[in-house]
């Protein structure tokens, strides 16, 4: 397993461009099996999930081309539905989230879907209740097989219906909305999630044929149609390594621009920043953030601890979460960070704390951190990455510590960063791959 030895106390200068968005190019991608023609896509980050589940259409006989270096061509006519049943497709589609999300146009297309238990982060319980009973709303059976562990899903033809949704599931949505657009009649869904990758989805959706109402609100409403056809698609740039690029020239005092940043899909994750004490200067699509001799937590408006904690779209995404806490550690001030959605993610501060942070983990949701302000460097350290978020925000520290840390288990810094020890190498962080 990769490792990456980082010296730290080096400030970056220059500008930065983001990749194209991990989980926006899951959900286009897997939209590309809703038709036999042609589709393009444009800015697809080149990271390890994503060339995963690009593998497992390749496998399922999906012709697949790559004309550009970030650009791929899928064409699904002629997909091979027995591959489903392999073994091989059970061990590659389990071992990322992402591939949840051909369920939807499985069964909508063909009227059948095989589902082992998905992969992605070990960050807690993460259930797909909302994308089973969505679908059997639409009309689908699902059959457990537990010698093989996984779910058998069929439909003779989908029939929309309404729902509304017990939680706004991000893939959960896109499933049930790719599922949705072939059906007969109308689907409303309520409860919808809405980020910015559901609504490039629907978009892509529908320039494909497909009849998709109230796009970026929680009230979804699909009018079924009988086919849909190819189209050309531009994946956003990744909103979470633009918070992290934030997060990082912060923390390690340097001036940066981070170049086409999609900044107005961005959300709250640019104020929130700000609220840290972090200057975020917009200049037109790009951000701009000065050198910072230090930051400090701003309090709420009543002089009360500031608190930092997910929500679900237009609230502040759970994947930027570990990142603020990193920061936070060389902020001046205090703040609560409360991760609400997921169990396991903050147990990583154990590793800022054996670098010299203050943090209180007070339970599995809720670390304390006290910021000792820039007087008081985090030491290096070896650690390994327990998650993607993590990894990164562990990263960030090492860069900022005083000494050579190393960081194990790289690979879950590669399922969604595309070579990024090269990009931050570039504009003068010391990284080295072994
Ligand atoms: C491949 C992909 O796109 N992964 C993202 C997707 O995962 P994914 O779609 O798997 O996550 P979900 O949106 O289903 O749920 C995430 C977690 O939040 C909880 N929950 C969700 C909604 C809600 O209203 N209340 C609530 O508590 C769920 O129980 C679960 O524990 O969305 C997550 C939430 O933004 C992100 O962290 C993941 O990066
Ligand atoms: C949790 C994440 O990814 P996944 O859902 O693919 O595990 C993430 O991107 O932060």
């Amino acid at each position: 397993m990769s490792s990456f030895v980082i010296e730290g106390g080096y400030r970056l200068s220059g500008e930065i461009v983001p990749q194209g968005a991990k989980n926006e190019a899951l959900q286009v991608i897997c939209a590309t099996l809703l038709t036999p023609e042609k589709v393009t896509i444009h800015n697809v980050p080149d990271i390890l999930d994503v060339n995963n589940l690009i593998q497992l259409l390749r496998e399922m006989q999906v012709k697949v081309e790559r004309p550009a270096a970030d650009t791929y061509t899928f064409q699904a006519d002629a997909v091979d539905l027995n591959y489903l049943e392999t073994d091989e497709f059970l061990r590659k589609s389990s071992s990322l989230r992402g591939s949840v999300m051909i369920v939807g146009p499985l069964v909508a297309r063909f009227g059948k879907a095989l589902l082992p238990k998905p992969g992605g982060d070990k960050i807690g319980r993460r259930r797909l209740d909302t994308h089973f009973v969505g679908i059997q709303k639409l009309g689908a059976s699902f059959g457990y097989d537990p010698d093989r562990q996984l779910y058998e899903i069929e439909a003779k033809k989908l029939k929309g219906a309404y729902m509304l949704l017990d939680e706004a599931s991000v893939t959960g949505t896109a499933n049930i909305l790719m599922a949705s657009v072939l059906a007969e009649g109308k689907t409303t869904i309520y409860n919808a999630a809405c980020e910015p990758y559901l609504q490039q989805l629907s978009s892509m959706l529908n320039r494909m044929g497909a009849r998709i109402s109230g796009v970026g609100s929680n009230l979804l409403t699909i009018e079924g149609v009988e086919a849909l056809g190819g189209t050309t698609h531009t994946i956003l740039p990744d909103m979470i390594e633009v918070g992290s690029f934030i997060g990082m020239a912060a923390m390690t005092g340097s001036d940066i621009t981070i170049k086409n940043t999609g900044y107005e899909m961005l959300g709250i994750i640019p104020d929130s920043f700000r609220r840290l004490g972090i200057t975020v200067e917009q200049m037109g699509d790009d951000i701009h953030i000065p050198a910072h001799d230090s930051y400090e937590i701003e309090t709420f408006i009543d002089g009360s601890i500031m608190t930092i904690a997910d929500a679900t779209w237009p609230g502040l995404t759970p994947d930027l979460l570990s990142v603020f806490l990193v920061v936070a550690t060389q902020a001046v001030g205090s703040v609560l960070i409360h991760q609400k959605m997921f169990e396991s993610r903050l147990f990583f501060v154990d590793k800022l704390i054996d670098m010299g942070a203050q943090i209180i983990l007070c339970d599995p949701h809720r670390a304390t951190v006290i910021g000792l302000g820039n007087r008081f460097k985090l030491r290096a350290s070896n650690m390994v990455s327990p998650d993607i978020r993590a990894g990164i925000a562990l990263l960030i520290a090492a860069m900022s510590a005083e000494g050579t840390s190393r960081i194990h288990n790289i690979d879950q810094i590669d399922r969604g960063y595309q070579n990024i020890d090269k990009r931050l190498n570039s504009i003068g962080a010391r990284i080295t791959r072994l």
